[in-house]
């Protein structure tokens, strides 16, 4: 007989979880591990709600294990740390994203690409070493190996910090990556949810002109006058578009659900690259013929390797790179959820954890 989750491990642990694809979260009870030598061990304070959480719970992508605890944008407070942790210590503001283990000697571990590794271990709904069922941050207390732990800088205040460990990176690394982030530059970014609004912040503080491609006019204003962004495309409007046509150097694309990328390919200059950051349950058209004239690219990017996520951090502290949030309770989280799935927020539910999850007994 598998033992229940709150019998698996020592440290008793509380959190809400979906139990199916209906996505509805509900109190869950379940347990930790108990802090290992390199483990470092928090008390999570607030946890972003990101769209692949929705995804997840939903089982839109159809790998969900449930019981499903979610949440991989974990901010807290150290309690705990095993006596070969070198870094961190009692008291320190930490936190945790997407991958809570990898196999640390592939080529891209190696390469500080922990998230490219073929055994990387997600933050929630897969199989730790152990073989036990990995559980996210909307709960009480979280664990994790020192390699996986980041550092928040004491000037990011942990509320909107919390966003960064997963859309924060998952826009910075593809900036990066793919050279969109000299200034100078001029790209477009599409789709003005968490992960959106972040790109636009970060490409600013980079010195790159950036465009917002949305389906809604009502969010110009304020991508304009509260976000920075320096022009503003409606994905429908033709004219707007053939007016752009050619002006952009890169377009990071965030959007949730499938979306034509052709009028898309249209703003690129040659040489031009889209990079696909958001996870459409269901595949894009690509044409091709635009792709070839003018000799354009398509890419992806998952999240960020610890390395380079510490230095999104770091960047994010000294150019006051701050989400934009919404804090709620926990009660408040299917709510959030059905909001979220509507494109209702500003830009990151995050969940006061700590002040909020109140365990029944
Ligand atoms: N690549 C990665 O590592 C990574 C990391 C985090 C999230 N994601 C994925 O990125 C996507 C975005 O995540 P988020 O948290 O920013 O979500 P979000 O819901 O906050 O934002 C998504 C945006 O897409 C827009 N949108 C939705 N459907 C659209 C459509 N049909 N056409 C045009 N616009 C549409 C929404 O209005 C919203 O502004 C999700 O699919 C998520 O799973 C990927
Ligand atoms: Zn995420």
């Amino acid at each position: 007989m598998p033992r229940l989750p709150e019998e698996e491990h020592p440290n008793k642990a509380f959190g809400w979880a979906a139990r199916d694809s209906s996505g509805v979260l509900s109190p869950f009870k379940f347990s930790r591990r108990a802090t290992g030598e390199k483990d470092v061990a928090f008390k999570v304070l607030y946890c972003g709600i990101c769209h692949s959480d929705l995804h997840m719970v939903k089982n839109e992508w159809g790998t969900s294990l449930y019981p499903l605890v979610p949440g991989h944008e974990i901010v807290g407070e150290v309690t705990e740390v095993g006596n070969k942790v070198q870094n961190f210590k009692v008291g320190d503001r930490v936190g945790v994203g997407c991958m809570v283990g990898s196999c640390r000697s592939c080529d891209n571990c190696k390469d500080n690409l922990e998230n490219y590794c073929p055994k990387m271990i997600l933050t929630y709904g897969a199989k730790y070493y152990d073989g036990t069922l990995t559980y996210g941050g909307y709960s009480d207390t979280m664990v994790a190996d020192e390699h996986f732990i980041v550092r928040i800088l004491d000037n990011l205040p942990l509320d909107s910090a919390a966003p960064l460990l997963c859309a924060g990176i998952t826009v910075y690394s593809p900036l990066r990556y793919y050279g969109l982030d000299k200034p100078g530059l001029h790209i477009g970014v599409v789709g003005l949810g968490g992960l959106g609004h972040v790109a636009v912040k970060f490409a600013k503080a980079m010195g790159v002109k950036v465009t917002v491609i949305s389906t809604s006019p009502n969010k110009k204003k304020e991508a304009l006058e509260n976000l920075g962004a320096d022009s503003f495309l409606i994905s429908r409007d033709q004219d707007q578009l053939q007016g752009a046509t050619g002006t952009l150097d890169g377009i990071i694309d965030t959007v949730s659900a499938q979306h034509p990328v052709l009028p898309l390919l249209g703003l690129l200059k040659s040489h031009g690259k889209l990079v696909l950051v958001g996870a459409p349950e269901k595949p894009l058209e690509l044409p091709v013929f635009p792709l070839l004239q003018g000799r354009k690219v398509v890419g992806g990017n998952m999240i960020g390797g610890m390395k380079e996520t510490q230095e999104m951090i770091d960047f994010a502290a000294k150019h006051n790179v701050k989400p934009d949030i919404e804090v709620i309770d926990m009660e408040y989280v299917n709510t959030a959820m059905e909001r979220l799935a509507k494109a209702d927020v500003k830009y990151r539910f995050v969940i006061d954890v700590g002040k909020t999850l109140k365990a029944t007994s």
